[in-house]
């Protein structure tokens, strides 16, 4: 049977994923709640013969269980080396992920690991999944899965200048229900940082590769925890030790396992653990090339599995007084009949097993059994809601967290206010009352000026750039959890900068305009001073959107706005234009811009000795509106916007 979550058949998602999947009703498990409490004994990090209660059931980290099953999944992706083909990354694979257990998706580098852990997790943005998985006894839609599934990415996506209790509050305002007394927010982020032993370090910031905060163990622990906060029914990991010295991975592989005491699903990608680590799995589910070579218990059965199939090979047991592990020894193993190109072989060796035949007959009992789930889960199940809160409320709390951080920090405001800072005091003292002079020499220093003040907020949008690509693995991790939309995104960021930029604009065009002397109105000097930048940032965020690094975005945005300079109709008049050249001066927002600040200082001016309206004759300006100017430039901000916005939707740098 082939369907896709709560979407038709084989059809295309808004992300590109042509799905054929089953995500499938199944089975209610028995809890093997606490099967494993009292094995754990580590170093005394933890307690871990009492399992730890919730405060109370409202706010309690975990309310179900949620068995994952998957059968015959099959995904297949084009070809990045040749376009025409389609490979097939995972070929039928079948097993589950019990609650309470702790599972391991191992095999050597690039056997698909990460792969499944993305297909089961619905994180795929590309490519073709079949057969069918069973989340809980229902076909769950991606709602559901963003709301009761955490993953936690192998690289950590924190917001540097905010604490660990404060990331932990910040994810919970945002994907808790607003109507969630924030006390019990508070109680349960508390919770999750006393779960996670991240008690020591909650008010610490996290910092970033320039200013050290919280050590990379406590930032994985961090990472865990944002996965928490939503209630997860599962939680996949992919490595979640990778980069950490063993005792870290040792740490916060201590405080996974505790999570399964308290009936959660967790699954996880493990590449070379340390024996502790790898102990801490009761579940094993060993991939070769896409394939499953083993899936069972972990402990002695695996060796023992493998040892059969290859009773040449080295014994595991031969090794037991040296330094090799059983981790290493299962991948060492399966590496070496990888290069013997046996991977075929062992696969149908699992194909054809009593293991294999004793894992499907479970296996269906997952996909055919249904967990009873609450109302609210229930209704989760059918939601095909994107995010957890309206849209008004996710900007408020981004603009609470994550601006009230930002204007803060010197290293994000400096690059924001210095710079126009400085040249507007450069042009003030430049062009000192340039506009009390009324020969017709100054017509040239009076039009520069305000062709200056109005094109310097199109290379000042260079400025805003570096957060939109900087903040992109952020952006497309809190995007995938559900915490917002792009428009939503887009909107706390103009929100944010031009909040900043508001106060700012006062200031600086009040250093120019009045020592300046310049004439007309200063509202419309400083509103087309503050839609200029608002335009400015909208292209600046569409060309960051749209870059793939930030050298591109570099090149790209000045060499725009140069071109824009061209057509502001200054350098060479509009009407001297060539007529193939000329359309392009309707897309410029600079040339509205400028004339509608050109208008602003001569339209009134018939009273003086200079005829300044000949002034405006000469550019083509002669009988315009300046407010009119300035509607035709708000068009192209909302145009931008909108480019902007279409950008973070569709534009995918990291696909999966
Ligand atoms: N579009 C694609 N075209 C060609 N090969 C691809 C494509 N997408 C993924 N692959 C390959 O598929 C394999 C599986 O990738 P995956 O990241 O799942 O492996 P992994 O087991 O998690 O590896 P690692 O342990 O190194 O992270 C890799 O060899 C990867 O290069």
């Amino acid at each position: 049977m082939m369907a896709s979550p709560s979407r038709s058949p084989g059809k295309r998602t808004p992300e590109g994923t042509k799905q054929c999947i089953d995500i499938e009703a199944q089975a209610a498990i028995p809890s093997t709640s606490g099967r494993h409490v009292s094995k754990l004994t580590y170093d005394g990090y933890y307690d871990h013969h009492k399992p730890q209660q919730p405060p109370n059931s409202e706010v309690g980290m975990i309310k179900g269980c949620m068995p994952v099953a998957f059968k015959d999944l099959t995904y297949r992706v084009r070809n990045n080396n040749n376009r025409k083909e389609n490979l097939a990354l995972l070929l039928k694979v079948s097993g589950y992920f019990r609650p309470g257990e702790l599972a391991a998706l191992m095999g050597p580098s690039g056997s698909g690991k990460t792969t499944m852990l993305d297909v089961i997790a619905g994180r795929k943005t590309v490519g073709t999944i079949c057969g069918r998985i069973s989340y809980g006894g229902q076909s769950p839609s991606r709602a559901f899965l963003r709301r009761y599934t955490g993953y936690v990415e192998q690289t950590d996506t924190l917001i540097g200048n905010l604490t660990v209790f404060e990331m932990l509050l910040y994810t919970a305002d945002l994907k808790l229900p607003r109507r969630m007394p924030y006390k019990d927010k508070v109680r349960k982020v508390s919770y999750i940082i006393t779960q996670l032993a991240l008690t020591t370090c909650q008010h610490v910031r996290i910092g970033s590769t320039v200013q050290r905060g919280i050590s990379g163990g406590q930032c994985k622990r961090t990472n865990i925890g944002i996965a928490l906060v939503s209630d997860p029914k599962v939680l996949f990991m992919d490595e979640p030790t990778s980069g950490l010295d063993s005792f870290t991975a040792n740490e916060v592989m201590t405080v996974v396992k505790k999570l399964t005491q308290m009936n959660l699903t967790v699954c996880a990608t493990i590449h070379s653990p340390t024996p502790y680590c790898f102990n801490q799995f009761d579940r094993l589910h060993l991939l070769l090339r896409g394939q499953t070579v083993y899936f069972g218990p972990n402990g002695p059965e695996p060796i023992n599995y493998l040892e059969a199939l290859f009773p040449e090979a080295p014994k595991f047991s031969a090794h037991k007084s040296d330094l090799h592990n059983r981790a290493e020894w299962i991948v060492d193993i399966t590496t070496r009949a990888d290069r013997m190109d046996k991977h075929t072989l062992l696969a149908e060796k699992y194909a054809s097993s009593e293991l294999k035949r004793g894992n499907m007959r479970e296996l269906e009992k997952f996909m055919t059994t249904r967990v009873e789930l609450s109302p609210e889960v229930q209704k989760e199940f059918e939601s095909n809601s994107e995010t957890s809160n309206s849209w008004w409320w996710i900007t408020w709390v981004l603009l609470q967290y994550r601006m009230g951080r930002d204007i803060m920090d010197t290293q994000f405001l400096g690059p924001r206010i210095a710079d126009k800072l400085v040249l507007s005091l450069i042009i003030m003292s430049l062009y000192f009352a340039v506009g009390a002079n009324q020969a017709p020499s100054n017509v040239n220093n009076l039009t520069a000026v305000l062709f200056l003040w109005t094109i310097l907020p199109g290379y000042a949008a260079a400025s805003y750039m570096p957060t939109i690509v900087l903040e992109r693995p952020l952006f497309v991790r809190e995007r995938n959890d559900g915490l917002y939309r792009p428009s939503t995104y887009l909107l706390f960021k103009m929100v944010e900068e031009m909040t900043i930029f508001f106060f700012l604009s006062l200031v600086t065009t009040s250093i120019v305009f009045a020592p300046c002397r310049l004439g007309g109105s200063f509202l419309l000097f400083w509103l087309v001073n503050f839609i200029t930048t608002a335009t400015g940032i909208a292209i600046g965020y569409f060309i960051a959107a749209i870059s793939p690094n930030m050298d591109m975005a570099n090149a790209a945005l000045p060499a725009y706005v140069t071109v824009l300079l061209f057509f502001v109709g200054l350098l060479l008049r509009n009407q001297d234009q060539p007529v193939y050249w000329r359309w392009f001066s309707n897309l410029d927002f600079l040339r509205f811009a400028w004339s509608a600040q050109m208008i602003n200082q001569f339209e009134g001016s018939k009273a003086m000795a200079l005829d300044f309206q000949s002034v405006l004759k000469f550019y083509n300006l002669e009988g315009q509106s300046k407010w009119m100017n300035l509607l035709y430039e708000s068009c192209f901000l909302v145009l931008f916007l909108i480019l902007a916005w279409a950008a973070l939707a569709f534009k995918r740098h990291i696909s999966r």
